[in-house]
């Protein structure tokens, strides 16, 4: 499978005076590599090979059940590979010992879409959370810190309003500056828009895209909604049947004329894209051989 074409603005700029004119390209600071993966003995994945270059917003998008979140637990290694390698700043994460990899965790910021807020918290403490919980910082700059997280999702203003006070939109984008409190490196999105006004989800796309400036992060973002995700993302990965099936800039994904891409841009329920479920026959489960006498009763 390609990597991913990495844009040239992106890859970096002129060699310095005196430098290699072939410098090697920087690694990615995402790269699965024939992996394989899966629950229990059902593969969900097969030889998947994705790249995500540093600095980037790379969109996962797909079937349902595709196995898009599965590539984020894959990421933080909440599950395991079958076969392959994931990557995470050069270094294999499976060779990584618990310090190791709860090192590389705190270098990741996970918005999932069921990121619940501690309900006993206020905003303010759930932003506080994980600088409490991972840093020795006194509480001065706690409260510094906390409070520039909140202004950058515009709520510095509700520091001290509880989780059941704050509306649905306003409690994902605490969550995301709970998610950010301790600068990552890598963003991972599940469904940031899901549930979301129009208004609410063009608001989201803005923040991780500036996010993702302000930090110098790179970001990975599970979407459905293909506006917003084309809007904000350099690069799109579509996953289906167990693998990926189609990649490249978001323009490139609108021109394209492949009918599997174009089922997805449109959002046509047909096409050459599985949506059901692996299932057993649908004459043995709906005994249609009831008409001929044969089925059980
Ligand atoms: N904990 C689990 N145990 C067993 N099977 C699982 C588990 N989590 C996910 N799966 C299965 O793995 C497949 C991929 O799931 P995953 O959540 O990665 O898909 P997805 O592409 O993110 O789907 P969606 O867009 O609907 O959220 C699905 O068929 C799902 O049933």
């Amino acid at each position: 499978m390609s990597e991913l074409a990495l844009s040239e603005s992106r890859a970096g700029s002129a060699p310095a005076p005196g430098a290699s004119p072939v410098a090697a390209p920087p690694t990615p600071l995402i790269e699965l590599r024939g992996v394989s993966c899966g629950y229990g003995d059902r593969v969900v994945l097969r030889d998947v090979d994705i790249s995500v270059p540093r600095g980037t917003v790379v969109a996962l998008m797909g079937t349902s059940g595709g196995g898009k979140t599965t590539v984020l637990r894959l990421i933080g290694r909440q599950i395991g590979v079958m076969s392959g390698q994931v990557f995470f700043d050069g270094v294999d994460i499976a060779t990584l010992d618990r310090d190791g990899l709860y090192a590389a965790r705190r270098r990741m910021g996970m918005l999932f879409q069921q990121g619940a807020l501690f309900t006993d918290l206020s905003v303010f403490d759930n932003v506080a959370f994980p600088l409490r919980e991972h840093t020795d910082l006194d509480e001065e700059m706690i409260r510094d810190l906390v409070l520039m997280k909140l202004e950058a999702v515009g709520l510095r203003g509700a520091r001290d309003l509880m989780p059941s006070q704050v509306s649905g939109g306003m409690s994902r984008r605490v969550a995301l500056a709970r998610a950010m409190a301790l600068d990552p490196e890598l963003m991972l999105y599940d469904e940031p828009f899901a549930g979301l006004d129009p208004i609410s989800m063009g608001v989201a796309a803005t923040l991780i895209h500036d996010l993702n400036e302000a930090l110098g992060a790179t970001s990975i973002v599970v979407s459905h909604d293909v506006d917003e995700t084309f809007s904000i993302a350099d690069h799109v990965v579509f996953i289906a049947n167990g693998g990926v099936v189609a990649q490249g800039t978001p323009a490139e994904m609108r021109a394209s004329t492949d009918p599997l891409v174009r089922q997805f841009v449109d959002g046509k329920a047909d096409g050459p894209v599985r949506f059901h479920y692996a299932a057993p026959s649908a004459a043995d489960d709906f005994r249609v051989k009831a008409a001929d006498g044969d089925a059980k009763p």
